[in-house]
């Protein structure tokens, strides 16, 4: 399935690159009134646990999630709750994303957008900065070594944060050594899609404190979120449990306070 994605993802971006060329977006990062100061890491930086509430339409292991998928409206309610931050999914083929979902997010809410995508080159990190967000994923069973520590770099120059996702320690090492400030430990298996929170709980101590430690998928309830915090996770990434809920505005206050 990962592979799949990443090929289809290559395509997609050399079709995007005879539209504009890396050049031509650069150029226009230097022509718009864009800000350059880290937003992402700072909203991850408070005592509390944080959470990323996540605007998903469709994954390959749950199908359609969202019946009525009002993103922005989705994307503002996660605001008024409470989170610090908004992962938008933009992959199109297989969870039904889009790059004007994150753009039109980003031009509606003051907290940080990350651009939740299977970036593969270079190219989609100066995209996600056009589009408006703070940050991206980069996924370390998809990259090399050089990749993760050449793009990790283009999110410094950008103003940038990323999220390095890793599944096992070899993986966190390797994100470690490429110079990761932000380590996401994704919680279901994007080979065999199977869940288990136990994950990042297991890989928590491989960590520095001083690194941002981010439990993603799977997380449903109170409980679930008093034992990462117990485990001194600094933030959890949301996206069923949300978009399944009503009032996101209730359940983003349970999960927090609860
Ligand atoms: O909907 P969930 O189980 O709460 O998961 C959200 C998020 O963690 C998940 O969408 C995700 C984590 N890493 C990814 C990488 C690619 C695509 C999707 C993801």
């Amino acid at each position: 399935m990962l592979d799949k994605i990443v090929e289809k993802t290559k395509e997609r971006v050399s079709e995007n690159k005879k539209v504009n060329s890396l050049d031509r977006l650069k150029y226009k990062i230097l022509n718009i009134d864009v800000k350059f100061n880290y937003p992402f890491k700072k909203a991850l930086s408070s005592d509390d646990i944080a959470i990323i509430a996540e605007v998903k339409k469709a994954s390959p292991s749950k199908g359609l999630i969202a019946e009525n998928f009002d993103y922005v409206n989705i994307a503002k309610e996660y605001e008024a709750a409470g989170a610090s931050a908004i992962s938008v999914l933009t992959e199109p083929y297989f969870f039904q994303g889009s790059d004007d979902y994150l753009k039109k997010i980003a031009k509606n809410v003051k907290i940080p957008v990350l651009r939740k995508d299977f970036v593969v080159d270079e190219y989609m990190i100066y995209e996600a900065k056009l589009l408006g967000a703070s940050a991206v994923l980069l996924i370390a069973a998809i990259l090399s070594d050089e990749q993760l520590e050449q793009y990790l770099t283009i999110t410094r120059v950008l103003g940038m944060s990323a999220i390095v996702e890793a599944h096992d320690e070899n993986e966190i090492k390797r994100a470690i050594d490429a110079g990761a400030d932000i380590v996401g430990v994704n919680n279901r298996n994007l080979k065999d899609f199977s869940v288990d929170i136990e994950n990042s709980i297991r890989l928590r101590r491989c960590v520095d404190e001083d690194i941002i430690f981010i439990s993603e998928s799977g997380i449903k309830t109170k409980e679930d979120i008093a034992r990462l915090k117990e485990n001194n996770v600094d933030a959890v990434l949301i996206g069923e449990t949300l978009m399944k809920s009503p009032d996101k505005k209730v359940m983003i206050r349970e999960l927090k306070n609860g």
